[in-house]
């Protein structure tokens, strides 16, 4: 992973400095109106003093936008070698009457028809719509093995700036020159396209709020003052107000929620809203889609197993007819199976082009064709007629964990196609993990009940959903919800698309359908269901961290009373100056000291904003004592260490101590 040096960003927080940037923080704006106004009076009555905190109030508003420059430099580095992948690609686009023209890349339109072929790169995003090819994704992804990328199935969905390394497809463009995945991805991380999620927007409310409140009681102080003969200096009172304000959470919020995002960027996860990433920290329910998101996807007729009375030549022929014109992936591995196994042949013959053929669809579950006054049917054994036999063949292929399609040729049913797929390895035990932290997993499928438990079961899910069609997958999401709890899918196909748009967190697999990534608002590059198990820690993380650094910043600003207030009033009431706990020097140190102290906590809290706190499984209500001790008690401790020893060294400035 690329650094940069620190000090690479200190020109981008220079540039934040200007107002309409500082508006958009009002706790830090109020820093920065301060120094303003403090550098004025400080020109008026120069002195080792005024001009001491008028130099260290513009530290503190450059240390916050210093810690935002810094969490976005990360971004950028990545950004970088993001940007290395967009090649002015040269793109074969087809015609209308499928002769070639060369364009480039940039020229693309939506629904623009490309071919690649081996060697070449992929110069859009887009779906493959003809044949089959092994892709090279790792300029996206970092992962070198080659991914298979077909059409008609779940795994169509190509990226611009990956490389074809075997055989020819073409693609039909999804995304325009300049929205492409790629140039998301980067504005992503460079936090170009960042907006406060809902959190966020709530804690600068409260933090506004707390904000108003110092400054009234900041400005009502001065009559006192003068009631009491003790009229004190508008930078006294600027001090004091920047003390008071939670100017530590003020200037690292936004810092917090940028590490956030580039963390998930690390894991090979994007996410195209934070407010994604916060829900993902309170997670109850998973739900996912079982073939391409637990299983790997690639579901192959293995076997023939025909009805009893019934040769296994008039099934494999029935079969390969029904197929020849399914375009998933399931359809030709039929007709693959048919030539290797059954010596029929693999391409369509002119008098076969006459049938009529009905596609696959979700809510039917079967395809087929009619041909030569023949119907014939494959698909889900619910849509058919089963003789005892026949109903023990499907159960036993199911119970096996496979997929059995039934063949019927008119109302006679000649057989069964077993459709295999594998469990992706280390599943359960990574379920496991998220029944730990308290999140109930429920697979949904379209697949029959006994493929299901069998999965399930293989799987470790706690719950599964068969039969499922996508509007139940998306009903299934919205219970949850009534119920008060917040869900995440994770899902490759199109007909996931409704369910990944419903869910609080919608994670689409990469390899999966463009319709499938665009519904979501997160992808995961490695297309790895247990990968939930990382964003839900980022997701926690983000907001423990947040919450950690606020209650420090509330509590660190109680030690500046003890500071300033006894140093602002000693003159007229030398009791306060039992206040003085830390045996400041002179009023002028004190004042000065809690300022240093204020601006420097900023720059000290850095790293943890960016890190972020660890989280470990635990309850929420330990979570929350334990943070409470830390940074609470810490928040209330540190500041007293600090000025007094910022005291020592000002003191010895002539002209304060
Ligand atoms: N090409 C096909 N022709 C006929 N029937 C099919 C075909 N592909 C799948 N089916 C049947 O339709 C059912 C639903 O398939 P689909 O791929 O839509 O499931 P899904 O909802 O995506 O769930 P999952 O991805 O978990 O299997 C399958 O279980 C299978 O019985
Ligand atoms: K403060
Ligand atoms: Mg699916």
């Amino acid at each position: 992973m690329t650094t940069r040096p620190l000090l690479a960003s200190a020109p981008d927080a220079l540039r934040k400095l200007h107002p309409r940037h500082q508006l958009r923080n009002p706790v830090m704006f109020v820093v920065w109106v301060g120094s303003v106004l403090v550098t004025v009076l400080a020109i008026g009555e120069p002195s080792v003093f005024t001009i001491s905190v008028a130099a260290w109030l513009w530290l503190t508003a450059l240390f916050a936008c210093f810690a935002e420059a810094v969490a976005e430099g990360r971004g950028k580095a990545q950004a970088d070698s993001l940007r290395k992948t967009k090649t002015d690609a040269v793109a074969r686009r087809l015609r209308g009457d499928s002769t070639e023209e060369r364009v480039a890349g940039t020229d693309l339109r939506v629904g623009d028809l490309v071919v690649v072929e081996a060697g070449e790169l992929v110069p859009g995003d887009g779906d493959v719509v003809e044949g089959i090819a092994t892709v090279d994704e790792s300029a996206i992804t970092g992962e070198s093995a080659p991914v298979v990328r077909e059409s008609g199935g779940d795994r169509s969905a190509v990226t611009g700036g990956t490389t074809v390394l075997s055989d020819r497809i073409v693609v039909k463009i999804t995304a325009k020159p300049g929205e492409t995945f790629v140039d998301r991805m980067i504005a992503l991380v460079e936090g170009a396209e960042r907006q406060k999620t809902p959190n966020e927007i709530a804690l600068t409310i409260l933090l506004s709020t707390l904000t108003v409140i110092f400054l009234l009681a900041v400005v009502a102080l001065q009559p006192f003052a003068v009631y009491s003969g003790g009229e004190q200096s508008v930078i006294v009172l600027a001090a004091l107000l920047v003390c008071l304000i939670p100017t530590t959470i003020g200037a690292l919020l936004s810092a917090i929620g940028i590490a956030g995002m580039d963390r998930l960027v690390r894991r090979n996860v994007l996410a195209t809203s934070g407010k994604a990433v916060e829900a993902a920290g309170d997670i109850d329910t998973l739900l996912l889609d079982k073939t391409g998101t637990i299983t790997w996807g690639n579901r192959r007729a293995t076997e023939l197993i025909p009805a009893p009375g019934v040769d296994v030549a008039a099934l494999a022929e029935a079969a390969r007819l029904s197929s020849l014109a399914d375009g998933t992936p399931e359809g030709r591995s039929v007709v693959e199976l048919c030539a290797e196994r059954h010596g029929l042949p693999a391409t369509t013959s002119e008098a076969e082009k006459a049938g009529v053929f009905v596609p696959f669809s979700a809510q039917t579950r079967m395809s087929g064709v009619d041909i030569g006054g023949r119907s014939i049917r494959k698909g889900a054994a619910g849509g058919f007629d089963l003789a005892p036999e026949v109903r023990t063949v499907v159960d036993e292929v199911s119970e096996d964990g496979g997929t059995p399609l039934v063949v019927a040729d008119g109302d006679a049913v000649l057989g069964v196609i077993r459709l295999s797929d594998v469990v992706k390895p280390g599943i359960s035990e990574r379920f496991a993990e998220l029944r730990s932290m308290g999140i109930r997993t429920i697979m949904v499928t379209g697949d029959n009940p006994l493929t299901a438990r069998a999965i399930a079961a293989e799987a470790g899910v706690d719950d599964y959903l068969a039969e499922a069609k996508p509007e139940d997958k998306m009903a299934l999401i919205r219970q949850e919800q009534e119920g008060g709890r917040l869900v995440a899918m994770t899902g490759d196909g199109t007909n996931d698309a409704p369910a990944l748009a419903q869910a609080d967190v919608g994670v689409a697999m990469n390899t999966g359908t463009s319709a499938a990534k665009e519904a979501g608002n997160m992808v995961d590059l490695d297309s790895d269901p247990t990968k939930l198990i990382e964003i839900v820690e980022i997701g926690k993380q983000l907001l423990i961290t947040r919450g950690a650094l606020t209650t420090f910043s509330v509590a660190n600003d109680l030690a500046k009373y003890f500071a300033i207030l006894p140093a602002m009033f000693a003159a007229i009431y030398p009791q306060l100056g039992g206040l003085n706990v830390m045996g400041l020097a002179t009023p002028e140190s004190a004042i000065l000291s809690a300022v240093v102290f204020n601006a420097l906590i900023i720059v000290a809290l850095i790293p943890l904003a960016l890190r972020g706190v660890r989280y470990r499984p635990s309850s929420a209500s330990a979570l929350l004592r334990r943070n409470l001790l830390v940074y609470g008690l810490g928040g209330v401790v540190t500041p007293f260490l600090g000025i007094w020893l910022i005291d020592l060294l000002v003191r010895l400035i002539p002209g304060i101590g």
